[in-house]
């Protein structure tokens, strides 16, 4: 589903800011895989999913969405391809639109639905009525008054409600509560299970990113430098994948929030 081959990217080159964020970095995912990412601070998570997207160009190598050579493809028309949900709740929808409005918009994949029928407005509380927040009451009101987590379950509704080829979740429940975090989580799982959305997603949770999907990577420097699934990832512990990372990196992890997170 996505093949990326050999990309690079560095930022500022030739000056003293210069930046290497990728590194012949070179990726296959299968349909249907949910692989979890977890890294050192500055590993090159974010531009991993920057280079996927199109904000910029990668200074070499390829990048195949569902066969298609989308290397240089502009972002606006991925974007119709490609869902991503970002750790700030407040991006990805719209504030000053209600829920049913943010809704449509998300039905008509970025055009404009000029009248919602009854049909789709009976589709979208059935499948608000899922997320059990009490959205399909709520459906006249501007999205700005909802809470992070229900903002956060909104937009991953908006981002998946024509599944996506790919889902790029980069840290989306880093910002919430504990318990707000559980309940985005197990709506994301449910979501990829059922919809078998190819995923990637970014966690600085080591238990989360043992727990969730079927395959886990490891970034460094720009590199992946570890990465498991199948019998090996069942079997792994916290403590393994944190003794891999030092074999795999040669150094510690040095990433406060995965080491201090439960
Ligand atoms: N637009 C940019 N211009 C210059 N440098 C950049 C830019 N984007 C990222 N970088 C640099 O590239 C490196 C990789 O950054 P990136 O944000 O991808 O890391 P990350 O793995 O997501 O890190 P973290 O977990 O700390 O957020 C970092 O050193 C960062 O400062």
């Amino acid at each position: 589903m996505l093949k990326i081959e050999n990309i690079s990217k560095t930022f500022n080159p030739g000056t003293i800011n210069e930046k290497v964020a990728l590194q012949d970095l070179s990726l296959h995912l299968a349909p249907g895989d949910f692989v979890t990412i977890i890294g050192s601070n500055g590993a090159g998570k974010s531009t991993l999913f920057n280079a996927i997207c199109g904000s910029f160009f990668t200074d070499s190598g390829s990048i195949y969405l569902d066969g298609r050579n989308i290397t240089f493809l502009p972002e606006y028309q991925r974007s119709r391809q490609i869902g991503r949900l970002f750790q700030d709740p407040m991006r990805g929808s719209a504030p000053h639109m209600t829920i049913e409005e943010n809704l449509s918009l998300a039905a008509a994949s970025g055009g404009w639905l000029s009248h919602v029928t009854r049909a789709e407005k009976a589709a979208f509380r059935e499948k608000l009525a899922q997320l059990d927040m009490g959205l399909e009451d709520r459906m006249k009101q501007p999205v700005g008054l909802l809470s992070g987590g229900q903002r956060q379950a909104l937009t991953l509704m908006m981002a998946t409600f024509k599944p996506p080829k790919l889902l790029l979740l980069d840290e989306h429940t880093a910002a919430l509560d504990p318990a707000t975090a559980e309940k985005v989580l197990e709506i994301t799982r449910r979501t990829v299970a059922e919809n078998r959305i190819t995923t990637l997603m970014v966690t600085h949770n080591m238990h989360q990113a043992l727990e969730l999907g079927n395959r886990t990577l490891m970034m460094d420097s720009g590199h992946i430098i570890l990465d498991v699934s199948g019998a090996e990832r069942s079997g792994m512990t916290v403590d393994d994948l944190l003794a891999k990372f030092k074999s795999g990196a040669g150094k510690a992890l040095d990433n406060d929030r995965i080491l201090l997170s439960e």
